[in-house]
């Protein structure tokens, strides 16, 4: 079963006179265990696409379901909740609070969603990404792979279903950006977490199980990477 699914949404952005079709009847179905990349080139819509996963834009037609709760019509309270309850998100630039060390950057999603603070299972994800030992770090001495791999603990604080991610690793050498994606795949295979990550690294698409290509904010999916 899919956990999100995406059919034939629409956006549109006013541009002066005219209008920007962002996204164009574009599907996008993402199941449990599924490494999911989303390719295209720039302005073809991918960021628009995770934006409707994310349930941060509402298309103005079709349908987005998460987790068999569709969401075409929630409002804005529904559409935060669900949010927090089964999304994580990796975003392109890290996001990190640069006061904070590294545990604590985990931390403050407890915070967000009024939980009791987590530390075990701040320290339990920081060692599964390769940063053991590490939560008493300032985040500023740390590199950019492995600021990325506590983005990722990050997003997996909250156990969710979907885990979204905006180029994460366009900021990072090729040896970094590989072993980013494979530390995602991990991810996936032992949680089962449904996982889509937008790339424009095509050397990274054999580590996929799916690969949706984003044309002028039409999307085909390609069964398989290879
Ligand atoms: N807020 C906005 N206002 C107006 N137009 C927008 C807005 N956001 C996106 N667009 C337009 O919508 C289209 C799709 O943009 P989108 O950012 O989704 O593409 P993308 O594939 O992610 O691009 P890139 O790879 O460069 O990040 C583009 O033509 C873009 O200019």
């Amino acid at each position: 079963m899919s956990v999100l699914k995406i059919e034939h949404a629409t956006v549109t952005y006013p541009d002066g006179n005219s209008t920007v079709i962002a996204l164009d009847h574009a599907d996008l179905h993402v199941s449990a265990n599924e490494l999911h990349a989303i390719v295209g080139e720039s302005g073809s819509g991918k960021s628009t696409l995770l934006a409707v996963a994310g349930l941060l834009t509402v298309p103005e037609s079709g349908s987005v379901s998460l987790v068999g709760h569709e969401l075409a019509d929630a409002d804005d309270t529904l559409r935060t909740a669900m949010r927090r309850e089964h999304i994580g998100v990796v975003f392109q630039q890290d996001n990190m609070l640069p006061a904070l060390n590294v545990r604590d950057q985990l931390l403050i999603t407890d915070h967000i969603r009024g939980q009791k603070p987590r530390p075990t299972r701040a320290d339990d994800l920081l060692a599964r990404v390769g940063l053991a030992g590490q939560g008493d770090r300032r985040i500023g001495r740390l590199s950019g792979g492995q600021r990325q791999r506590v983005a990722i603990a990050r997003a997996l604080m909250g156990e969710p279903d979907l885990l979204l991610a905006d180029e994460p690793t366009s900021a990072l050498d090729a040896a970094n950006s590989r072993s980013i994606i494979e530390l995602f795949r991990e991810v996936v295979d032992e949680t089962g977490v449904a996982c889509a990550i937008v790339t424009h690294d095509r050397s990274l698409l054999d580590v996929m199980d799916t690969v949706s290509e984003v044309t002028d904010g039409r999307t085909r999916v390609r069964a398989t990477a290879n």
